[in-house]
């Protein structure tokens, strides 16, 4: 199992080019199922989970060519309607297949993806809403049996706001009779891409990057172009490493407005922060200052950065409050964090961190993908080496981090064992 040797103390300097969004990617790959036609996609991030949706989506039939970050995926030969549990256990994002299988074929059969380490995590939404549009859905031995003949439109007011489940209802809803109406939708900028991807395959979408979606449901879609959205939580990473490490890196083929409370944190930290139309520069001289804040759905503080800002905090100046109201059991970091030397205490949701002068770098285990991210920037500014296990979670969400990282002056190496 692959490891990374970190060795601490190393400030950042340079560029760092951006990938695509994984929350992106998945998604747009999936609207693949959606046609017939060639889908032509440019900026899909090499990473595990991708690597992951395009085995499950070539065994359903689906026609994949890759070009490094190129891609055309051909939806004529689909003909295997069924996500095995196999592949959803390693990747919850699966469950997008739902959405479009059913509208396009009227049947699915989908594991249910059960808990993982950050929440329960469950799909009700998703289930729900596709009953709404007609679907006739049972669960039987771990799985969502799926079926309607074509799926109707209708009016879903979703019980909280959910990302996956917003994607799968949209894809949906572009092949169903008639209107949809998707209240508290979510807002997310991964949502927006996929959904400018449907328009340019023919779906009509009204109310884009609202909370409110209205959908005119049509009879096919056909093949288009599309380029996949930066990734802005693997940008808003690699500020959180170098505003810890300190150092002056500018990250390249990205954008600074959609992750605003992220850079107005990274200020109140007191990084120097410089944007362009596709970059964003960071430049930090002195010990960061300890910032506050609860997570959020879009625009809000996101979930995905709340690990790498805790790695932030702990060598800050000053104590900070953290809490987290999206997952139930995102603070798995916290013990590692401890164990180099943070000090933060759990109350509840909110985690309370008092920045200390420094950390020392031990062995650690990575539990999920952002909470890999965070023991990652706290080895770049612990004294000392660093070893960060089960880096598989992190092979999931980031392209080759530790050689983006190494580019910029880091001293981190992958270790195979
Ligand atoms: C592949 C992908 O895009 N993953 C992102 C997506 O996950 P994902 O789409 O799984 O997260 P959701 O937005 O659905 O979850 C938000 C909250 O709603 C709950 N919920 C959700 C659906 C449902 O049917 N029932 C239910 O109770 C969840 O348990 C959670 O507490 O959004 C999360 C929140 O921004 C991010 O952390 C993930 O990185
Ligand atoms: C939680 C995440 O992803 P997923 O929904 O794929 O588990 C994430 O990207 O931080």
């Amino acid at each position: 199992m692959d490891k990374l040797l970190i060795t601490g103390g190393r400030r950042l300097s340079g560029d760092i080019p951006i990938s695509g969004a994984k929350n992106a990617a998945l998604p747009i790959l999936c609207a693949g199922l959606l046609t017939a036609d060639t889908l032509q996609l440019s900026n899909v991030p090499h990473l595990q989970d991708v690597n992951t949706m395009l085995k499950l989506l070539r065994q359903m039939g689906l026609g994949v060519e890759q070009d490094g970050e190129r891609m055309a995926l051909n939806g004529g030969s689909v003909d295997k309607y069924e996500a095995p549990y196999e592949m959803v256990k390693t990747m919850r994002a699966s469950i997008l297949v739902l959405g479009p299988l059913l509208a396009r074929f009227g049947e699915a059969k989908v594991s249910l993806p059960g808990g993982c380490a950050i929440g329960s995590r469950p799909v009700d939404q998703h289930i729900k809403g596709l009953q709404a549009m007609g679907a006739e859905i049972s669960i039987e031995a771990g799985y969502i049996n799926a079926r309607a003949k074509r799926l109707r439109g209708a009016r879903i007011v979703t019980d909280m706001i959910t990302v996956t489940g917003t994607e799968n209802l949209l894809m949906a809803a572009v092949l169903a009779d008639g209107e949809t109406v998707l209240e508290n939708a979510a807002r997310e900028p991964e949502v927006t891409d996929l959904a400018n991807l449907l328009v340019a395959m023919g779906a009509k979408i009204d109310g884009i990057g609202t909370d409110r979606l209205v959908i005119q449901g049509v009879e096919r879609l056909h093949g288009a172009s599309h380029t996949v959205i930066a990734d802005r939580i693997e940008t808003g990473t690699f500020l959180c490493a170098a505003a810890a490490a300190g150092g002056d890196v500018t990250l390249t083929r990205t954008r600074s407005d959609i992750l605003e409370v992220a850079l107005d944190k990274l200020r109140e930290a007191g990084a120097v922060i410089t944007t362009g139309p596709d970059w964003i520069r960071l430049q930090m001289a002195a010990r960061p200052k300890a910032v506050s804040f609860r997570t959020t759905e879009y625009p809000g503080f996101p979930t995905d950065m709340q690990a790498q800002f805790m790695a932030l905090n702990c060598i800050a100046d000053g104590s900070s409050r953290i809490t987290e109201t999206i997952f139930e059991n995102r603070f798995m970091h916290v013990q590692e964090l401890n164990r180099l030397g943070a000090s933060i205490d759990i109350d509840g949701h909110t985690a309370l961190v008092q920045g200390v002068e420094r950390l020392v770098g031990a062995p650690v285990m990575a539990t999920d993908l952002r909470a890999s991210a965070s023991l990652v920037i706290a080895g770049l500014v612990a004294q000392g080496q660093t070893l960060v296990d089960r880096i598989y979670h992190l092979d999931r969400g980031y392209d080759r981090m530790e050689a983006k990282l190494s580019a910029v002056g880091a001293d981190i190496q992958r270790v195979k064992e």
